[in-house]
């Protein structure tokens, strides 16, 4: 579906030249929510606008449904553009127009006839969930309801692919979540794919199916966000997955577990996406002659399933243990026993 290969981007100021994306090769399946992820100055911004040519590329190639986009002149690439809808962070809408006019705009911008455009205004309204707020002003609405027409007014020329810089974070925890769900649910209803840059790992475990890390304009990491949130292997990809997990290793309080737990067996159990397993606590109590129990744990759940490790402490005989311990290594949960916490 999109295709970058060897992609560059170099700016030149007065004194110094910046490489803020450097050599990317990617590819992005159709349908899929796509997220970029890095701390400032990274290169995700520019990222972001080379894929729709806002920013066009000292080197490489973008290529978005067969088309190759960077190869495009002026007009051709002005239709291209109509596949490919943007939001942004600080919602750019015109503040002297309605929020139907607002949704309106590129529809009048690609000669679409007023009834038409009428009707698909109509159910963009509905579709982001703004019903009865058409002929209020932007400066009416919350800022949920802003990026709502912004995610509207991106989707009237019904695109194949969404672009999403930074789309939810002027936006308090409780809205972020709205808007998050909202794009979940036009990529499942219109089979949309979206790509998005956040600086917030909350954003890729909630709704991404893939994720890339990157760093100094490079793409240091990617895969399927459990994959990468279970092995993540560059230092950046741990600290941000340590922003929604914690790193239970460093957390002091786990250094007492030993101390105050000392008969039986401690084990991690890493929960991996498979809900199957989700039972795994009261199944081993069920099978086995062990109590068990819950020290300390966090289990979060991402777009492929729950992820997350759990410390637990299990007490009976040692064939009882070891039993209940081989039972665990047959699921797809990860058992570590005695971990060196
Ligand atoms: N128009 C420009 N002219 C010169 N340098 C630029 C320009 N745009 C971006 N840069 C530089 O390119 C690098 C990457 O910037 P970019 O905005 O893409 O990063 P980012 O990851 O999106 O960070 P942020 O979230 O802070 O915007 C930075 O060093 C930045 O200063």
């Amino acid at each position: 579906m999109i295709t970058i290969k060897g992609l560059s981007k170099v700016f030149h100021t007065k004194d110094k030249q910046v490489t803020a994306v450097d050599n990317l090769d990617l590819s992005i399946k159709k349908g899929e929510i796509y997220g970029v992820i890095g701390y400032s100055g990274a290169g995700k911004s520019t990222f972001i606008r080379l894929l729709n040519r806002l920013e066009d590329p000292t080197d490489g190639k973008v290529t978005i449904n067969d088309q190759e986009l960077t190869s495009l002149r002026k007009g051709k690439l002005r239709v291209a553009r109509q596949e490919i809808g943007m939001i942004f962070q600080h919602f750019n809408l015109l503040w002297s127009r309605t929020v139907h006019d607002n949704i309106a705009f590129p529809l009048e911008i690609a000669g679409t006839p007023k009834a038409e455009r009428q009707k698909r205004v109509d159910e963009l309204i509905d579709l982001v969930g703004l019903s009865g707020r058409g002929n209020s002003y932007p400066s009416q609405l919350s800022g949920g309801q802003k990026q709502r027409v912004g995610i509207a007014r991106a989707l009237a020329n019904n695109p194949k692919v969404l672009l999403c810089d930074e789309a939810t974070s002027a936006l308090d925890p409780e809205t972020t979540d709205s808007i998050l769900d909202l794009l979940v649910d036009i990529n499942e209803k219109l089979g949309l794919t979206i790509v998005l840059i956040t600086h917030e790992m909350h954003v890729i475990r909630k709704i991404c199916h893939q994720v890339a890390v990157m760093e100094e304009g490079k793409i240091v990491e990617q895969g399927d966000v459990l994959d990468v949130f279970l092995h993540p292997k560059q230092q950046v990809t741990k600290k941000f997955v340590d922003q929604v997990m914690g790193d239970p290793e460093k957390e002091h309080s786990l250094g007492l577990i030993k101390d105050n737990y000392k008969s039986g067996e401690i084990v991690r159990l890493h929960f991996v996406g498979d809900s199957a397993n989700q039972a795994l606590i009261s199944d081993l109590s069920r099978k086995f002659e062990l109590d068990v129990n819950i020290l300390h744990g966090k289990i979060t759940q991402t777009q492929k399933g729950a992820y997350g490790t759990m410390f637990v402490q299990l007490e009976g005989t040692k064939e009882e243990i070891n039993r209940a311990i081989q039972y665990i290594k047959e699921t797809s949960v990860e058992v570590e026993v005695n971990p060196n916490v």
